[in-house]
């Protein structure tokens, strides 16, 4: 098996080949940088162009989080969006408090109201072990939030925003294209309703996309750029800069995801775990800031629509609106999200519902 890996400047194709599990490179330039990280990485690497199903499926059960090549996104498409959001953070603080909807500013959190608005700011949003630790803490984070089917809506003469908006709008096609194609593979022996299969369990609709910037900050300073979490998503696409910082836990230990031009992370989030009865899992992450380095990343969220009735042998029932509401309640009561813990059917939280 060959992989087609197109590589920036200048937009070169190099073949990958895969054996015994590992990438070997046939032929690139040696000043390439980041070919033989992509070689020697730990996370498992994903061919859009031939998926592997049982690589992908494995990927799911094992790491939750894993990284695509040849995903089809014009190179220039990431960094316009990058170039233009870094312009955008660059403006004072009042003129992006300003922003508004649907284009919303946001920081110190990663988790908003449905409206956008930064929500129990200073609480953390910790899972399980770690959400002791978070509480208290600002996250040393700041973002754009852009629902796409609201952004037509914006309505804006500033030459700035109406490109990052096209930009936003082609980068969410192409999303919404990944991960469906990523999502049937993986669903493929879930046992999902069939009618279910094809539309509620991911739904286009509900995509938005992040973009964040984490400013550096010094190891004094005992802020991270996002505390320990898990996504409350269905899938989440990540397209991070050349700076790094996120990091996942697995079996125990902190793995960093390095950043490796062209490929994208995808990290399985609650709702995955939820519909696949934990035989996936939601990625357990974090973001560290750089000491020296502002780190721009770019996510895409899609969740399950609102007819999609989440179940299986350890849940009970639960649509994602329910999940959400109960997250924001938790988050504003107890400072951390619960999470999955509140609709298994045999865990103490999950009596605490109301
Ligand atoms: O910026 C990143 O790399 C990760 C962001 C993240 O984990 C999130 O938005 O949930
Ligand atoms: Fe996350």
């Amino acid at each position: 098996m060959s992989l087609q890996y197109s590589y920036p400047p200048p937009f070169r194709h190099h073949t990958l080949h895969l054996q015994d599990g590992k990438l070997q490179p046939s032929s690139y330039p040696v000043s390439a940088v980041g070919l033989d990280d992509l070689v020697t990485d730990p996370i498992p690497i994903i061919d859009m162009q031939l998926i592997d199903r049982e690589r992908l499926q494995e990927a799911c059960r094992s790491w939750g989080l894993f990284r695509v090549v040849n995903h089809g996104i014009p190179l220039t498409i990431l960094t316009q969006i990058q170039e233009l959001a870094g312009r955008l953070f660059s403006l004072p603080f009042q003129a992006k408090e300003l922003l508004g909807s649907p284009l919303s500013y946001f920081w110190g959190t990663p988790v908003l109201t449905p409206s956008g608005a930064a929500l129990g700011l200073g609480l953390g949003h910790g899972v399980g072990p770690h959400a002791g630790a978070a509480a208290s803490r600002v996250n040393w984070v700041e973002g754009l939030n852009a629902p796409l089917c609201k952004l037509p809506e914006l309505k804006t003469k500033d030459p700035l925003l109406s490109s990052l908006r096209s930009c936003l709008q082609e980068y969410g096609t192409h999303m919404g294209r990944i991960a469906t194609s990523l999502f049937h593979m993986a669903a493929e022996d879930l046992n999902l309703q069939p009618k279910m299969k094809r539309g509620s369990y991911l739904s286009e609709s509900t995509g938005f996309v992040r973009v964040y910037r984490y400013p550096h900050c010094s190891k004094q300073i005992s802020h991270l750029g996002m505390d320990v979490h898990t996504d409350s998503s269905l899938l989440t696409i990540l397209c991070q800069d050349d700076v790094g910082g996120l990091e996942v836990l697995r079996d125990g230990k902190w793995i960093p995801v390095r950043p490796i031009p062209s490929t994208l992370v995808i990290n399985l989030g609650d709702m995955m775990q939820a519909i696949s009865n934990d035989e996936f899992k939601s990625a357990i992450h974090k973001v560290k800031n750089n000491e020296q380095k502002d780190r721009i990343s770019i996510g895409y969220f899609v969740f399950p629509g609102d007819d999609a009735v989440i179940q299986g042998s350890n849940y009970r029932p639960f649509k994602y609106k329910e999940f959400q509401d109960q997250v924001q309640r938790d988050v504003k009561a107890v400072g951390y999200k619960v999470g999955l813990q509140r609709f298994r059917i045999d865990a103490e939280f999950s009596e605490m519902n109301n």
